[in-house]
């Protein structure tokens, strides 16, 4: 398709047919849907590896499906997701690869940028990397002092955090459980000093995670981290090569910072930060949980890599579930959409999702740089559900708003627990079911009268229902299903990305604020003119200061 046609995705047949069929759709209800079709429980259902999903409860039929498919054929969304498997550089704006699908290739693949094979790299450095994961693990790495690595800490933020934190928790039960393992991301020094607080620094690892290596937040923590572990050692530079090691695209950067580059796993450029957690972003991850199952992992997202690369548009998950999302944005005005986890292990997985989903598709520039006309990302939220039932599901039933939402749920509870609370798993699965179900069918008047509700609480305790969700099952919470989870929900976001004809890969959006920040701090610090800084600004920055008594 031609760029000018492509800039005018409204305006495209597909688009204008979607547009009208949704029209004459209008109110569709989910008990009407349901009625005329028995069959639609079990038959809205897709498998990939061990993820069952069922889509019976949204507002489609058939012929939405097949409109939303021709949409995603008219914008070539399987074209570029071939090209960006070639490793062609569809990250445009920046001129790289998007190949964090070479990040679980196996050994014998052949993936190349500027003609050169980056599979041989890929498993060298994973290599490496369960090599020094198992030296920690075992006690065979010690600090400067002899003693063995107790306490891991991760230094990094965005996609050099919430990746390894996020699969972190979710892997909990098979950790170490010896091993003390923390995310620090934050420059609010109160982060880096609940984290060591109780730390022994002779015992303890940090692992420096940057892509860039210049992002100010982790070089202020790495800075702090390794003042605070000399002081604490009373030892010099010296002791920084037992204690630091370092995960970046930038060696330059990592040795001026003092950390020997044999402490470096590296990784490249066209692999994005919120992308990267399989990468060496995932070393404190591997030491966690040991190599064997982090190769686990990877195996889960290549699994769904090579099901999104070849299942026909029909079956084709990671497809579908983008395309519900450009259904209910695009043509149904929502503006949100959650992910809500019956799983404790679960409970950092969204936010970890808002990264990749809202630094991928928060944009209003399409790759051709003209404005889009149409809605792109969705605002991604949500918390493990039992909680969410208590708290915003209210708004979620009876609000006002249309908010569409995943709901991701295992049938088995993790083989650790004790049999009384293994116990708990079937309540916490009855909501996960019920939730859904009150969602989708809600409560009619007349249902609610026959309960004898007086009269003038009818209203009150009617659920329209028709809210859409879609439910994620699988049999158990393993490795690979996080990776087979991971992967799903960054290929959902790439075709999305495709659709709205938008660069998933950068983040310009993200710029402005650093460069403020820089330029405000010595206002901030000493009281210095800011060139142009507003009023409003000005005055929050003399506030500030005459509170800390610098005024
Ligand atoms: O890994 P780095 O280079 O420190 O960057 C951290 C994060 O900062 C961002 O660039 C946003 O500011 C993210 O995209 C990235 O994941």
């Amino acid at each position: 398709m031609n760029a000018d046609v492509r800039n005018r995705l409204n305006q495209t047949p597909e688009w204008t047919a979607l547009a009208k069929h949704r029209e004459e759709l209008g109110e569709v209800r989910l008990r009407d849907l349901f009625a005329a079709d028995p069959g639609r429980g079990a038959g809205y259902t897709l498998q990939v590896g061990d993820l069952y999903i069922d889509y019976s409860k949204h507002l489609v039929t058939d012929e939405t499906l097949r409109l939303l498919r021709e949409l995603a054929a008219a914008t070539d969304v399987f074209g570029l997701r071939d090209a960006m498997f070639r490793g062609e550089k569809i990250n445009t704006t920046e001129n790289r690869a998007v190949l964090h699908t070479a990040l679980r290739a196996p050994r014998d693949a052949v993936i190349e940028v500027d003609g050169e094979n980056v599979v041989p790299g890929v498993h060298a450095v994973l290599d490496k990397m369960a090599e020094f994961a198992e030296r920690v693990r075992s006690g065979a790495w010690t600090g400067h002092t002899g003693k063995r690595i107790k306490n891991v800490v991760n230094i990094g933020i965005g996609g050099s955090d919430l990746g390894p934190a996020m699969a972190y928790e979710v892997l909990r039960s098979y950790t170490d459980r010896d091993l003390t393992v923390r995310f620090v991301s934050n420059v609010d020094g109160a982060d880096l000093h609940e984290a060591t607080r109780d730390l022994d620094a002779a015992e303890t690892l940090f692992v420096i995670a940057s892509k860039t290596f210049t992002t100010i937040e982790t070089i202020t923590n790495a800075t702090s981290a390794r003042e605070w572990l000399l002081g604490e050692l009373k030892a010099g530079q010296e002791a920084v090569a037992r204690h630091f090691v370092a995960l970046s695209t930038n060696a330059g950067k990592v040795s001026e910072f003092g950390i020997d580059t044999a402490n470096m796993f590296e990784f490249w450029d066209w692999v994005g930060g919120r992308y990267s957690y399989d990468s060496a972003i995932g070393l404190a991850l591997m030491i966690a949980i040991g190599p064997d199952r982090f190769r686990e992992m990877l195996d889960g997202f290549r699994l769904v890599d090579e099901h999104f690369r070849s299942a026909p548009a029909e079956s084709n998950v990671p497809l579908l579930l983008g395309l519900l999302g450009v259904w209910y944005g695009n043509f149904h005005d929502a503006q949100s959409h959650a992910v809500l986890p019956y799983s404790h292990y679960l409970s950092k997985f969204t936010a970890y999702l808002q990264q990749l989903d809202m630094e991928s598709n928060g944009k209003y520039v399409g790759r051709d740089g003209r404005e889009v006309d149409w809605q792109t990302g969705p605002v991604v939220w949500g918390t493990p559900g039992t909680n969410g039932q208590h708290a915003y599901y209210q708004l979620i039933h009876q609000g006002t708003k249309l908010i569409p939402a995943d709901f991701i749920g295992f049938a088995e509870p993790v083989t650790e627990l004790s049999e009384g609370l293994k116990a708990q798993h079937d309540p916490l699965m009855a909501n996960f079911f019920a939730q859904t179900q009150a969602l989708a069918f809600g409560k009619t008047p007349d249902e609610v009268r026959a309960e004898g509700v007086p009269e003038e609480l009818v209203a009150h305790k009617t659920f329209k229902g028709n809210h859409p969700t879609t439910t994620i099952l699988a049999r158990e919470l393993t490795p690979s299903v996080l990776g087979q989870l991971v992967a799903l929900y960054e290929h959902k976001v790439f075709v999305q990305g495709a659709v709205w004809n938008i660069d998933s890969f950068d983040q310009w959006g993200v710029e402005l604020g650093k460069v403020l920040a820089k330029r405000v701090e010595p206002a901030l610090t000493e009281g210095a003119e800011v060139p142009g800084l507003d009023e409003s600004s000005k005055a929050l920055v003399a506030k500030y200061r005459e509170l800390r008594g610098r005024a």
